[in-house]
């Protein structure tokens, strides 16, 4: 199997678009477009050597950290505005920006979206992708007694209908807890005439349409994102319609996890976008798979080498997910 310096380091035409790679295995730079680092502590958004580079703390001290590594199609332009790093390659801009620990989080999230989405159109990337939102302490109450995620998604919502009709789409998401403080952002988006089809899953009722018993204003995510020939997965977990299912069972939300994604990416349902059909979970690769009780780790990690390819990229992260009866959540992407 080609070592992840190997995939980076090959012909563009063949190169994925997204990659994991080792700390230390840093390919060169100048066919990186951006570096997200996954380790202990985290650092807020930075130009390293020229290359917008984020780090999340999302790992513990037994676990190895790893980079997930965003390619260019072309020549790169970084810079930074503010509290927002990017980088453009033609086709794709990569941006990131964190909102630091505070007592209430809406508008400083509102405020983060508007600037990001504002350099988004600005830059002429306005086609969102994939977005990543990582929250430390994402189910737990802020200063006005209100849970993180659903402050949060109140800020992004309120952004997202600021930019509606210039911000083409609601993208792919995932939304879940840290091992840290604050808010770590960063997406991927397109030119505005990139095709690109978001995806819902008839087993699952829309995010943005959930009831206000799941928050003020609804979640800003759809649950795939299908462009340049890319399968981006949103954080999935065992939720049927709006509501969590199988609420302290692992084996039975793991279960539902992997059936709705098996729904998601079926030639039933992307067919609809892509005439090659659908995929399995064969296909997958970059997973992510957070486990919110550690204990859980070893029992999702078998579940899930029963289902996926052997040459899948899988990471396990320990982290909280983003409702406190949801114990596992899985993303991927198809490339
Ligand atoms: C697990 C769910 O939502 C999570 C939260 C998301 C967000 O708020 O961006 C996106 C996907 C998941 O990480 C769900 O509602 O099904």
């Amino acid at each position: 199997m080609s070592s992840f310096v190997d995939l980076l380091n090959s012909p563009r035409e063949t190169r994925p678009n997204i990659k994991f790679e080792q700390p230390g295995e840093q390919a060169d730079s100048q066919h990186v477009l951006a570096r997200v680092a996954f380790e202990k502590n985290g650092f807020a958004p930075e130009l390293h050597k020229g290359v917008p580079t984020v780090g999340v703390p999302m790992t513990t001290e037994t676990e190895p950290g790893f980079h997930e590594v965003f390619a260019a199609s072309g020549p790169v332009v970084a810079g930074r505005e503010g509290g927002l790093v990017y980088a453009v390659d033609g086709r794709h801009l990569f941006c990131s920006i964190q909102v630091t620990e505070r007592d209430v989080y809406r508008d400083a999230a509102r405020i983060a979206y508007d600037s990001a989405f504002e350099l988004a159109t600005r830059l002429g990337y306005p086609n969102i992708l994939r977005m990543w939102n990582l929250v430390g302490g994402i189910i737990d109450d802020n200063a006005d007694g209100v849970e993180i995620y659903r402050d949060f998604c109140a800020g992004r919502s309120e952004a997202f209908a600021l930019w509606s009709g210039r911000i083409l789409h609601i993208p792919a998401a995932t939304g879940i807890g840290t091992r840290g403080n604050g808010v770590y952002l960063y997406f991927i988006s397109g030119r505005a005439d990139a095709e690109v089809h978001h995806l819902e899953n008839p087993r699952q009722t829309p995010a943005y349409h959930y009831p206000e018993s799941y928050g003020p204003k609804a979640p800003s995510f759809a649950r795939a994102t299908f462009a340049d020939g890319i399968l981006y997965i949103s954080g999935t977990a065992s939720i049927i319609g709006d509501e969590t299912v199988h609420k302290g069972n692992i084996s039975g939300q793991v279960d539902v996890t992997l059936e709705n994604i098996t729904t998601l990416i079926s030639t039933e349902n992307l067919g609809k976008v892509r005439a090659e059909g659908g995929y399995t979970l064969r296909d997958l690769d970059l997973i992510k798979v957070y486990v919110s009780r550690p204990e859980d780790i070893p029992f999702v990690r078998s579940r899930c080498e029963e289902v996926f390819s052997p040459d899948a990229r899988v990471v396990y992260l320990n982290v909280d997910i983003c409702r406190p009866d949801l114990l596992v959540e899985i993303e991927a992407i198809v490339q």
